[in-house]
């Protein structure tokens, strides 16, 4: 059964839409990226999918139920979610912090010692948030978000002005997660990160999904008919894949002159562009 599931999914803010018509869905245990430029409409569907928002047209459901339940306790107890405003009690402690989440999802003393752990943060527990470092308060978010260790997490931006230390870090601690069964729905900036972690990607522009697929079905989709040639005395060329080239080659092989031949394949990035024709921001 699909742990999110988005029908023709439309919203409309004043008089434009931010989502026009999105459908997809995410089977258990995925780590899905939703990618898309700035103002795509990414943040605009965490909220549809976790009560935050209605859709003005369409359907969603998450774990089974409509999205429009998902903050009710029941339900709440099911997702973990980390945004850029997930809110943090800057004067508290990170071990006061987590206790706050623990007391809300009615949990026992050790899962804030197991959190801290998994979070690589124990020996500053007692530390206040406003001491913290980015990279720090990123995991103290992180923790909260999975201290009840939820089915599926949502992560907005996870690593964004993060260090590639820290980003490792918590790409470490999400593959873990995901090991032991937790649904993953992430957006990024960084087509890294997204191929690296993600099973599937979907690349949202103009309100709608231009593409989506594993990043490695992707690529084979939209490699280019271009071969690229090193020759073993230095020179490289890419050429069109035509019968002149094929001739080409065949020639360079007798004499023995082909150091490398490979298609050439296109990166996530140069996807993305190709399909939004802009840079990610
Ligand atoms: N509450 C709101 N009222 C009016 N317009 C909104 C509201 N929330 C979002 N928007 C608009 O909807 C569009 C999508 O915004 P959203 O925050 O979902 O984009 P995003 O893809 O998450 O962007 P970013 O990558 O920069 O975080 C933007 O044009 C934004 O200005």
């Amino acid at each position: 059964m699909a742990v999110i599931q988005v029908e023709h999914v439309r919203k409309r803010f004043g008089n434009k839409d931010a989502l026009e018509d999105v459908s997809f869905s995410i089977p258990k245990g995925e780590i899905f990226g939703f990618l898309g430029p700035s103002g795509s409409g990414k943040t605009t569907l965490i909220k549809i999918l976790t009560a935050q928002l209605n859709p003005t047209d369409g359907q969603a459901s998450v774990l089974g139920q409509p999205a429009t339940t998902m903050q009710q306790s029941a339900q709440k107890m099911r997702f973990g979610i980390l945004t850029d405003n997930s809110g943090l009690y800057e004067r508290l402690t990170i071990e006061e912090n987590l206790e706050l989440f623990r007391q809300l999802y009615s949990l026992p003393k050790s899962s804030i010692d197991k959190v801290l752990q998994f979070v690589n943060l124990s020996g500053e527990r007692k530390k206040k948030v406003n001491r913290l470092s980015k990279g720090m308060r990123q995991r103290v978010m992180l923790a909260c978000a999975i201290i009840h260790e939820p089915e599926l997490l949502f992560l907005d931006e996870p690593t964004s002005a993060l260090d590639p230390v820290n980003s490792a870090h918590i790409y470490k601690g999400l593959r873990y997660l995901n090991e032991k069964g937790t649904t993953i729905f992430l957006t990024t900036h960084d087509m890294a990160e997204a191929e690296s972690l993600c099973d599937r990607v979907a690349i949202l522009y103009q309100g709608q999904i231009q593409a989506i697929g594993s990043p490695k079905e992707l690529k084979k989709q939209h490699r280019e008919n271009v071969v690229r040639v090193d020759l073993t005395n230095g020179e490289a060329y890419e050429l069109p894949v035509t019968e002149g080239t094929a001739d080409q080659i065949a020639d360079w092989m007798k004499r023995g002159l082909i150091d490398r031949l490979a298609t050439k394949e296109p990166s996530l990035g140069d996807i993305f562009i190709q399909m939004t024709g802009s840079e990610l921001l």
